[in-house]
């Protein structure tokens, strides 16, 4: 493949001895990944009911390689959710960062979800997820990958990260910042990332990165984490950054990340930087089985006499009667919690979030549906996130069956049934709603979502 002159230069002279071998990763094949939804299925049910081969992934207990030539976007499992395709490299910083049930955690530049979706399932629905892009088109993937995932607990913005520090004081247990980059350690999975790399290479994207990492310090509290990645080589973007970082915010500290599964120390020589960079790792394509990354994990330190925070209670809004009159007539279940109408659109807000009058949210909580005249009209969020036995009419389909791929691009279904909201399921999984009526299954399935041969 083609790789720039001015690239290859640094490489070799970075890398010296290794530099043949590093090149010589660049005509392997690339490698491909998945990793299961453990909102909806546990890995061992999804080992039984796999459609791919899979491999394990080392370091990511959910994710799994799957063999060239497979087309996993192109299945029904992919449209019920039942997992994420990522890049296997991608999937360590979440799995480093390791959130646990009840943390709050902000994924500040998250579209299009890989990390947020993976951290959501480590969340396992309790506590909060506050993902950002600053990408309002990216924006857009990333939300679709929440509701896909039947993600319950999220807060999508769409802010600058000067902008939503204002809001979250001392908020955070952890923090993600998975910066935009060059993207030199992704040329092998997207020889297309060459071009952008001409066009901006790391001088382009170390004060933005700087600029980010800024805002980390008002966010986190005292004992918490934040983690550090990028897709790239350069040492201007990676150990430069963490070392000013460390300088500029001396309540933190560089936390040892093992070195197994292949991963490779930091390079503090190469920034004439501290020993402890070495705590972070490098992911390289020619000593493991994924693109190129660099992730730093960093611990802020608990002071004396810290000081103590407090949140503003929020105005908790009781639903109309339309809401609950739609959840008595089709759902076996009740939703509770506390909730918010923005635009006539109704959400199950998770619980302890700060006021956010002003901040550009697009998502508060639990997407469940839309007022309109006299009616509650339920969202595709809320069917991804309802189980089959959640719901009085379920339509469910074997995965082999015609009407399922029918469903997914669309159609009408000529099926008959009792009048009303009916949720669509494969092998018991939701797949979005329709409504019946006489002999006609009416499609509900969003049309931008849509089965596209
Ligand atoms: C490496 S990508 C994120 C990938 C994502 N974490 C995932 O796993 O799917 C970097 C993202 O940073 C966003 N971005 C760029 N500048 C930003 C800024 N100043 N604040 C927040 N996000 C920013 C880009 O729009 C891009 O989506």
């Amino acid at each position: 493949m083609y790789l720039p002159e001015k690239f290859l230069d640094k490489m070799r002279e970075l890398l010296k001895d290794e530099f043949e071998l590093f090149l010589k990763s660049y005509d392997n094949i690339k490698f491909q990944g998945l990793r299961v939804n453990t909102l909806k299925i546990s890995v061992e049910d999804f080992k039984k009911i796999s459609p791919f081969k899979l491999r394990p992934i080392p370091w990511c207990k959910d994710g799994f390689y799957f063999e060239e030539g497979e087309r996993p976007a192109k299945h029904p499992y992919y449209h019920a959710g039942l997992y994420y395709i990522q890049e296997p490299s991608a999937m360590t910083p979440a799995e480093v960062l390791n959130p646990q049930p009840g943390n709050r955690v902000l994924d500040l530049c998250a579209a299009p979800g890989g990390k947020s979706t993976q951290i959501a399932a480590a969340l396992d629905g309790q506590g909060v997820l506050v993902t950002n892009d600053i990408n309002m088109n990216r924006v857009k993937a990333l939300i679709k990958n929440i509701e896909l995932f039947g993600i319950k607990n999220a807060i999508v913005t769409n802010e600058k990260p000067e902008k939503i520090k204002k809001y979250f004081e001392n908020y955070f247990d952890k923090i993600l910042v998975d910066a935009p980059c060059s993207g030199e350690g992704m040329f092998r999975k997207d020889p297309s990332m060459v071009k952008s790399w001409e066009k901006h290479d790391a001088t382009y994207y170390m004060p933005i990165q700087k600029a980010i990492m800024d805002n980390v310090d008002y966010m986190l509290r005292a004992g918490g984490n934040v983690l550090y990645s990028t897709c790239t080589f350069s040492p201007e973007e990676n150990e430069e950054i963490i070392k000013e970082f460390i300088k500029d915010n001396s309540q933190f500290y560089i936390v040892d990340i093992p070195k197994n599964n292949g991963f490779s120390k930091g390079r503090p020589e190469w920034v004439n930087g501290e020993k402890e960079l070495e705590g972070c790792i490098r992911l390289w394509p020619h000593k493991l089985e994924g693109e190129g990354h660099f992730l730093s994990l960093m611990k802020k330190e608990v002071k004396e006499n810290e000081k103590s925070f407090h949140f503003e209670g929020k105005s908790n809004v009781k639903p109309s009667k339309e809401f609950y009159d739609f959840v008595k007539e089709n759902l076996n279940t009740s939703i509770k919690g506390e909730f918010e109408v923005h635009n006539n659109n109704l959400y199950l807000v998770p619980e302890g979030l700060p006021m956010l009058k002003g901040l550009k949210v697009l998502r508060s909580g639990w997407f469940l549906g839309t007022f309109k005249k006299n009616r509650f009209e339920p969202s595709h969020a809320m069917a991804m996130g309802l189980n089959y036995k959640d719901v009085k009419r379920v339509i469910n389909f074997n995965v082999g069956d015609k009407e399922v791929v029918k469903y997914l691009k669309g159609e009408t279904l000529n099926i008959g049934g009792e009048k009303g909201w009916t949720l669509v399921c494969v092998d018991g999984f939701s797949l979005g709603w329709a409504k019946q009526t006489g002999n006609m299954l009416k499609n509900l399935y969003p049309p931008a979502w849509r089965w596209l041969d």
